[in-house]
């Protein structure tokens, strides 16, 4: 199990510091939530540790790999998957397909053989199919692998970015509002799901999310931006209890401004 580590990151756009020296851990086989007020910096955050951005100070590590430089692909291939709060599935492909794009960076088998269909490559292909199927039935999809993405419903594209994020294998995913737009009980089954991502699979989470009660219900540790800043973090319990954040949240014109003071029942999540 792996640890991801960031620390003392920079990142600039103009005359705007985005992240200010960010440092934070996500312990391995934890669900960890990365919160915070309009334009904190968690989305900044997120495409500094998959790559997509690159800081101009700090290092993210993912157990002994060094992440810092490396482009997407090779963050994704150390096992860092992602799954996207703008959902970019391949509209004219089934699930199945999509799924096994993902899984791509797993398949030995290079593009000649696969061309001549040689036998150990139809045996290959047939361990992954198996295995996509395996995590298509965890995420829910159970019956929809043949469906095409753009036919589904959103609840369930967003289940399909989910378990591609998990095709790859990784140690931890890095998911983006996976519960945005989503109706309160469908909300409630992804929060489920990411808890068994945790339990069942062992792989550890970080979590961007605006809903502060599923935060609050499912998040091991919470770790609070604002301005580009760590202000915060611990337990639910001792974030929203950290006059630093009450503040934060209070000087926001989001709409979850104050939700944060409230206090949901925290869930039994083992
Ligand atoms: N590509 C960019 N170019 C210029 N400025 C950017 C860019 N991306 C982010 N920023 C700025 O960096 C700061 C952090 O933005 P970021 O999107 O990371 O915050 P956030 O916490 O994800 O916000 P939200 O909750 O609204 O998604 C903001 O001031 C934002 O305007």
């Amino acid at each position: 199990m792996t640890a991801l580590r960031l620390e003392g990151i920079r990142l600039r756009f103009g005359g705007v510091t985005a992240l200010d020296g960010l440092g934070f851990t996500v312990e391995p086989g934890t669900v960890h939530a990365l919160i915070g007020p309009n334009g904190a910096g968690k989305s900044s955050c997120f495409n500094v540790i998959s790559g997509h951005y690159r800081p101009e100070a700090g290092t993210v590590a993912f157990g002994d790999d060094d992440l810092t430089h490396l482009p997407p692909h090779e963050i994704a291939r150390r096992g860092v998957g992602r799954a996207f709060q703008n959902i970019a599935l391949s509209a004219h492909e089934t699930v199945l397909d999509n799924l096994m794009v993902a899984r791509h960076r797993l398949t030995r088998s290079g593009f000649v053989a696969t061309a001549l269909g040689l036998s150990r490559v139809r045996r290959e292909e047939r361990l992954h199919q198996a295995r996509v199927t395996e995590i298509a039935e965890f995420a829910g999809l159970g019956g929809k692998l043949d469906t095409l993405a753009g036919a589904l419903a959103y609840g369930d594209r967003k289940r399909v970015e989910l378990a591609r994020a998990l095709a790859s294998e990784p140690g931890i995913v890095l998911l983006d509002e996976p519960a945005a737009g989503m109706p309160s009980h469908e909300k409630w089954d992804i929060a489920h799901l990411i808890v068994s991502v945790r339990d069942a699979l062992g792989i550890s989470v970080l979590l961007v999310e605006h809903d502060m009660p599923m935060v609050m219900a499912i998040a091991d540790r919470v770790t609070v931006l604002d301005f580009g800043r760590r202000i915060a973090g611990g337990t639910p319990a001792e974030v929203q209890n950290s006059p630093e954040v009450i503040a934060a949240y209070l000087g926001s014109s989001h709409p979850e401004a104050g939700a944060v003071t409230v206090s949901p029942a925290r869930e039994e999540t083992s």
